[in-house]
């Protein structure tokens, strides 16, 4: 058995998290620059847990901008197995209303301007993202909310978007019609992607802020009215955050998904091809498989 060190990823409204023993803002190093903002470290319920504000506190990042790879990294190189990410969403679905909670199962990736991997020349790897999330992961903040009182759906195919501006009528009729996208993000990707890399188990709450600009009756996306949802979300995905240790526990058996050995078959590059430089800018994400911890 290994120990379970939950982090959490806070998004839009996210910036901190309440209750935790012996807590403490640290700043972590990586090889791919400066995280978001330092790290809020600490226990709750015997359970470690790692905050990291997704845009920095006081919302410094923009989505394309948020420095997705020193995150995910600066998450492992904290000993983090299991990262949930709770992130404001527009919704695709009369039923995925605002308010509700969403455990997103699927992406669609329709990010273009962001660093997708840890791998590149010098040592490549391909890790399959088929199934993105973690089903045992998911299936404890799905309980969560429950327990919290939250209207939760249990699955939902997000669509991550470049942003910063919202969508267009057209791309969000098309997203929801033809492409039959749930709820729609700028963040999640690829960030997702990253977590796998990085064999770390990872779970997205989607917490529906608004329906996009498809509805008849609520018209485009307006942030003041997406700020005001936040405030009562955020609450919300708090006190889901808090029930994450009694849920997950302190002792962790193997995934059975095999998150945590994602790269077990992935690096491509044989041995006396790769590079001394990338091999040890990888020392945290790919140790495990490539012998450098
Ligand atoms: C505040 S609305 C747009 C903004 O909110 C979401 O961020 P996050 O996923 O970090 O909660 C969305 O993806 C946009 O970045
Ligand atoms: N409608 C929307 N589109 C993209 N990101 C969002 N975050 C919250 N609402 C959103």
């Amino acid at each position: 058995m290994d120990k379970t060190v939950i982090g959490i990823i806070g998004g839009s409204g996210v910036y901190q998290i309440e209750g935790l023993e012996d807590a403490r803002w640290v700043e972590v190093e990586t090889p791919w620059g400066e995280p978001s903002d330092k790290v809020l470290t600490g226990t709750l319920d015997g359970v470690p847990m790692v905050f990291l504000p997704r845009h920095g506190r006081g919302h410094v990042h923009s989505p394309t901008t948020v420095p997705y790879r020193a995150n995910i990294d600066a998450m492992k190189r904290m000993g983090v197995t299991d990262i949930v990410s709770v992130s404001a969403c527009g919704s695709f679905r009369e039923e995925m209303a605002p308010g509700d909670f969403v455990i997103v199962d699927q992406f669609i990736d329709r990010t273009f301007a962001r660093e997708k991997s840890f791998f590149g020349t010098g040592c490549v790897a391909h890790v399959s993202v088929a199934h993105p999330t973690c089903p045992r992961l998911g299936k404890a903040c799905f309980d969560a909310a429950k327990v919290q009182g939250v209207t939760v759906h249990d699955g939902g195919t997000y669509l991550a978007m470049e942003g910063p501006q919202f969508s267009a009528a057209a791309e969000s009729k098309m997203y929801r019609e033809s492409w039959g996208a749930d709820v729609i993000g700028m963040t999640n990707m690829p960030e997702a992607k990253l977590a796998r890399e990085a064999e770390i188990c990872y779970a997205s709450v989607a917490m529906i802020t608004d329906y996009d600009s498809w509805h008849p009756d609520h018209g485009s996306v307006d942030i003041s009215d997406i700020i005001a949802t936040l405030g009562a979300n955020a609450d919300a995905a708090r006190g889901l955050v808090a029930r994450l240790p009694g849920l997950l526990g302190g002792a962790r058996a193997p995934c059975p998904h095999g998150c945590d050995r994602a790269l077990e078959y992935a690096i491509m590059t044989a041995p006396d091809h790769r590079h001394p430089d990338v091999v040890a800018r990888l020392d945290a994400v790919a140790g495990r498989v490539l012998g450098s911890t």
